[in-house]
């Protein structure tokens, strides 16, 4: 636990379930002494006070109270995506610690995960992957129909970065493009994927064959999709959530698929995650669930440990952070 001249950097564990990368450490050790929770834990007094950052990966180490008020010398804490809605912004700033996000690192790779979800549900891929390694690989063709994507309206609600990745990826498999967004994107931008701005989510809902939720959760979007938003959409439209699990409301969204009211959902997200093994959702044929893989892929989640550093460095230098997160 020596530590030489680096700053101090809590993580929560190295490997394992809740833990940054191995293939992270070499270069997160290049710039920081690194000090897990459990190390913390066995010596809070010695250690607390030389801890200056955390690293937050997938929102652990839990931030409290408690933990704030044992680590007096924290300065920021930066976290491994760009959603902070499992963050206390509030409590954080009122000890004076900044906050950074990593807005650059995740972008494409969650709009992949986006159109994945898309194509899988459209194809039905996890309907016939189940078919072709079951013991009988015959089917009738009409229980595998698909969707044709080529031509099919999608919905975004939610055009920043992502949304505007989700557009130029539908762009390129022919699809016509609605949003819906707070503010309207520039006109070269909206040219750019080809989208059609819809001012009210309504229209987007009854028009969409996809429709696509990318926005981020605030007390604004907590349930922005619940029954009455469902019963806009077509019967046979498909719901593709990569935001967060809270911007629906489950039930209404169980209730939906069970009676017709919408034909499919691919969920990256729920709520809560991973859903209890006997949830409704995990036993409906057409729903496809994934781990919340959003930005998990080799590449993004090494943009986002050094976008973290990045941060991390301007803070502990008293310069200005490029991805703060201020509470609003
Ligand atoms: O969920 C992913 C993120 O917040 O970036």
């Amino acid at each position: 636990m020596e530590g030489g001249k680096l700053p101090w950097l809590l993580v929560n564990e190295i490997g394992g379930i809740r833990g940054i990368l191995h293939s992270h450490v070499p270069f997160l050790k290049k710039h920081f002494h690194l000090i897990t929770m459990k190390e913390f834990l066995e010596d809070k007094k010695a250690v607390g006070k030389k801890v200056q950052a955390i690293y937050l990966w997938w929102h652990k180490p839990v931030i409290d109270k408690e933990l704030l008020q044992s680590l007096p010398n924290l300065k920021v804490i930066a976290n491994s995506g760009v959603g902070m809605d499992h963050l206390d912004l509030k409590l954080v700033a009122s000890f004076g610690v900044k906050m950074a996000n990593a807005p650059r690192a995740v972008s494409s790779s969650t709009a992949d995960t986006g159109m994945a979800l898309l194509l899988a549900s459209a194809r039905r891929l996890v309907e016939v992957h189940n078919i072709s390694i079951s013991s009988s690989t015959e089917y009738c063709e009409a229980d595998i129909l698909g969707v044709k994507v080529a031509g099919a309206t999608l919905g975004i609600i939610g055009m920043g970065s992502i949304g505007y990745k989700v557009a130029l990826r539908a762009k390129a498999f022919e699809m016509n493009i609605l949003y819906h967004n707070r503010t309207r994107r520039k006109a070269q931008e909206e040219q750019a994927v080809s989208a059609t701005y819809c001012k009210r989510i309504d229209s987007l809902l009854q028009q969409a064959d996809f429709v696509m939720v990318v926005v981020s959760l605030t007390p604004q979007t907590h349930k922005l999709i619940g029954k009455r938003e469902l019963e806009l959409m077509k019967p046979t439209a498909t719901l593709i959530n990569i935001s967060r699990g809270a911007v629906v409301d489950q039930e209404a969204l169980v209730a939906a698929l069970q009676t017709g009211v919408i034909g499919a959902a691919a969920l990256d997200v729920t709520s809560p995650e991973p859903l209890p093994r006997d949830h409704p959702l995990l036993k409906l044929k057409n729903v496809i669930i994934t781990p919340h893989l959003g930005t998990k892929t080799d590449k993004a989640s090494y943009m986002i440990t050094e976008e973290a550093v990045e941060n991390i460095l301007a803070a502990l230098n008293g310069l200005p952070l490029p991805s703060e997160v201020l509470p609003s």
